[in-house]
């Protein structure tokens, strides 16, 4: 888990597993981004890589030159993860104090995690959010890393959320959160861990960053010719994209230049703020010498189901909103310097681009939020990539991501299968059903965003006629 705060900043990971590997490759690239080396001293030469490093790593200088320590925590109900992570590369970079883990293991069970061995770390992981929290001049808010399909990263990750909701509940709570997918599956029950957390990521959750295992699997397959991808190669994916999407939160000058800015403009109501990641372009490393798009081809592409983080085709939805960023040199007049005027006229252009993609396809986007996509630009490229473009966007074809949990859960949880793990942690069988009837009416309000006030309305108007 991660947290951001406008001054330095600060991040947590809840990790399980896939938490804390994705964090690992997530801060290494952070890192590179920023000119820091592994141990976090700055050796880069360009001011902008380094104004708003602020935002996610506290300035350390006591003796000697200044060191960048993100703030973040590193939680898992098993060690082994957290002992790699100290004894790899990143070992000097994190504070020691920071790490959290216990022995005991929530075996893939939610309610391991939610209730009992879970709950035991809960106050020790509080303690150290609001020292760190204490210490900040201004807390943007959080943001959580961690796979939907575990034990500790979906149960832990779901009760951190409801304390941290509790104890700040006027900051912005985010989540990269990792769909589990049936190529990538690791155990029988993640239809339930994931269903169980969603419930939870409804209510509690400012921005919910889906990535979906199996969308990423494709990608590594198809686009990067990776016969047999392993969790390294989806991290990397992984990695890209929270760069992406966190640049408008760690570059100066930036439009969405932070949490509540970007949530204002992509959830136009609060349940609906599962937002789909893109990025373009992704390349066989091999074609890499080919790879030059013009910025209508950057824009096409990441409206393109084969450049999405989740498995959902958006010709079957409608956007509701996005946000594009296009990073690096994104123009085709390369021998042009990047200045001001250059820049302006470089928004035009992706502005354009953009507006005509949404004239051409008008029947994707809704027409009740009027210019519904923002664009920036920020002129640090991703590393090893000379220009990308990345966006998140709310769609309602997101529904079909839930839909197709709802149905592996549904199957299982109609014979009453596994519940025994669950109950024997003293969770009651209510839950499950009302995790399952949440997801119904979630897709249900994605499906028909239109009807939101009016359900709103209904409820208060039930909630009034029972006084
Ligand atoms: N993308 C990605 N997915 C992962 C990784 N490790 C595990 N997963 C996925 O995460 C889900 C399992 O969650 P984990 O993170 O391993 O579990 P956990 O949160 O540690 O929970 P427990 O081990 O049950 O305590 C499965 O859907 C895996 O496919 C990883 O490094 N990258
Ligand atoms: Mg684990």
């Amino acid at each position: 888990m991660l947290g951001v705060w406008d001054q330095g900043c600060y991040s947590r990971k809840i990790t399980p597993q896939a938490g804390n590997q994705v964090g690992e490759a997530f801060w290494r690239m952070l890192l590179a981004e920023h000119g820091l080396d592994d141990a976090g001293m700055y050796k880069g030469n360009d001011p902008q890589q380094i104004a708003r490093a602020g935002v996610y790593f506290t300035q350390v200088d006591s003796s000697g030159p200044t060191k960048y320590v993100p703030r973040s925590v590193q939680v898992d109900l098993e060690s082994g993860v957290c002992n790699r992570l100290r004894s790899g590369p990143l070992g000097q970079l994190f504070r020691p104090d920071t790490y959290f883990t216990s022995d005991s293991g929530a075996g893939n069970n939610w309610a391991k995690g939610y209730y009992t061995e879970g709950a035991e770390l809960i106050d020790g992981i509080l303690d150290i959010v609001r020292r760190q929290s204490e210490a900040t001049e201004a807390l943007q808010g959080f943001q959580i890393i961690h796979s939907l399909g575990g034990g500790t990263g979906a149960g832990l990750g779901s009760l951190l959320l409801s304390k941290l909701r509790e104890e700040y509940p006027d900051r912005m709570l985010s989540t990269f959160s990792i769909l589990p997918a049936p190529n990538v599956s690791e155990t029988v029950v993640e239809p339930y861990n994931s269903l169980l957390s969603v419930h939870q990521l409804v209510d509690n959750c400012d921005l919910t960053i889906c990535i979906d295992n199996e969308a990423l699997y494709d990608i590594a397959v198809r686009t990067l010719k990776i016969k047999s991808p392993g969790y390294k190669d989806l991290n990397q994916l992984i990695a890209k994209v929270m760069c992406g999407v966190s640049t408008s939160l760690r570059f100066p000058g930036q439009l969405n230049g932070d949490l509540r800015k970007l949530g204002m403009n992509l959830v136009p109501f609060p349940r609906l703020h599962f937002l789909m990641p893109s990025f373009a372009p992704f390349y066989d490393p091999k074609a890499r010498t080919f790879q030059r798009l013009s910025v209508p081809e950057l824009t096409s592409s990441l409206f393109d189901k084969k450049n999405l983080l989740v498995a959902s085709d958006p010709r079957f939805g409608r956007y509701l909103t996005a946000a594009c960023i296009f990073r690096g040199k994104v123009s085709s007049h390369e021998a042009e310097v990047w200045c001001t005027y250059y820049e302006i006229a470089l928004l035009t252009l992706v502005q354009n681009s953009v507006m005509q993609l949404q004239r051409k396809n008008s029947n994707l986007f809704v027409e009740w939020i009027p210019d519904n996509v923002s664009v920036s630009l920020c002129s640090v490229p991703p590393v090893g990539q000379p220009q990308a473009a990345v966006a998140l966007a709310n769609s309602t074809c997101m529904q079909e991501l839930f839909k197709r949990n709802l149905d592996q859960f549904a199957l299982m949880f109609k014979r009453r299968a596994f519940l025994h793990w669950y109950t024997g942690e003293g969770m009651d069988v209510m839950e499950f059903t009302e995790a399952e009837s949440n997801t119904q009416d979630l897709i249900w309000l994605i499906m028909h965003p239109q009807y939101q006030e009016a359900t709103v309305e209904e409820e208060e108007a039930d909630v009034e006629g029972e006084q």
